[in-house]
């Protein structure tokens, strides 16, 4: 007799079969952030997958951010990381030191892929024009150097993956004077998703998914079509931070990604779960016209 072991493997493989021939040659942006990043363990997994995902034939892109580590930063030189509505307060000083460390930050992440013999290349958003954008302001007050994605360039993220690199993002663009601007994270990879007409988005952060109770853990909702993502924000169910994480999916399905993921990053290999399972681990935000497999009552 087999041990029931190795075939739950081979089935384990088997279930993914249809996705590695679904996905194959197609774009699939990962947002990555939270603990994730923090964690060395749970940042060597989501590296090993996002690679996995890049030597069976998918096209990865992974953005990512830096928050905590900047704030980590600021506090270092002395300073008080400040915030005004969930916003990076941002001046000249703390733009200089939010680049250093993303740029850092990005440096680790390429040598990372590179050490599993991918070869990346990391970028931030003024390399090739990528990420255009302008001062945002936060209910009319100037926080500085916080920027709002005006036009995406795509060229040179196209160009890499044409030649089969794994193109690794930090979010900091500038305006039409070339000044520089701290950008968020998942805006930019919402933005770049589109214009490089992804197939997938997948955000990695903290949350499990989306919730129909946001108190009670148990109401995980695996499978959303964007009108009910939409209800679910205008009805209330969801509030704080997951309200413009929800509305960033909406977004880009109606910019054409063809399905979103929210993800929980401090689960070791979610990403992996997610793609490659019938079933998935995070909640996926669909089109109106995209199949919907399970829902929250399965
Ligand atoms: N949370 C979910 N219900 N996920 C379903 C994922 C299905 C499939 N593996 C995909 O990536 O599209």
């Amino acid at each position: 007799m087999v041990n029931q072991k190795y075939l739950d493997k081979a089935e384990t493989l088997i279930e993914a079969l249809p996705y590695i021939q679904r996905f194959n040659r197609k774009i699939v942006v990962v947002k990555y952030g939270g603990s994730a990043m923090l964690d060395e363990e749970l940042k060597a997994n989501v590296i090993k997958d996002v690679v996995l995902l890049k030597l069976i034939g998918f096209k990865p892109i992974i953005v990512h951010g830096g928050g905590k580590e900047i704030s980590r930063w600021v506090n270092k030189v002395g300073m008080e990381p400040r915030f005004i509505n969930g916003l990076r307060v941002t001046d000249k000083d703390t733009m200089e030191i939010a680049e250093m460390v993303l740029a850092k930050v990005n440096k680790e992440l390429v040598t990372l892929v590179e050490s599993l013999g991918v070869q990346a290349v990391g970028i931030s958003g003024k390399d090739g024009g990528l990420l255009q954008c302008h001062k945002k302001l936060s209910n009319g007050e100037d926080i500085g150097y916080v920027g709002d994605i005006e036009k995406v360039n795509p060229k040179v993220l196209q160009d890499l993956l044409e030649r089969d690199f794994l193109p690794i993002v930090f979010p900091i663009g500038y305006d039409t004077n070339f000044d520089s601007y701290n950008i968020n994270a998942d805006d930019a990879a919402c933005a770049i998703a589109e214009a490089v007409h992804a197939e997938k988005l997948v955000f990695l952060s903290d949350i499990e998914g989306v919730y129909k109770d946001k108190d009670d853990p148990n109401t995980l909702i695996s499978e959303l079509h964007v009108h009910e993502a939409e209800k679910l924000i205008s009805e209330g169910y969801v509030g704080g931070g997951m309200i413009p994480k929800l509305q960033n999916c909406i977004d880009a399905i109606e910019e054409g990604v063809n399905r979103v993921h929210i993800l929980d990053g401090r689960i070791p290999h979610s990403l992996l779960l997610e793609i490659f399972t019938n079933k998935g681990i995070g909640t996926a935000i669909l089109r109106e016209d995209g199949e919907k497999y399970y829902d929250e009552h399965e």
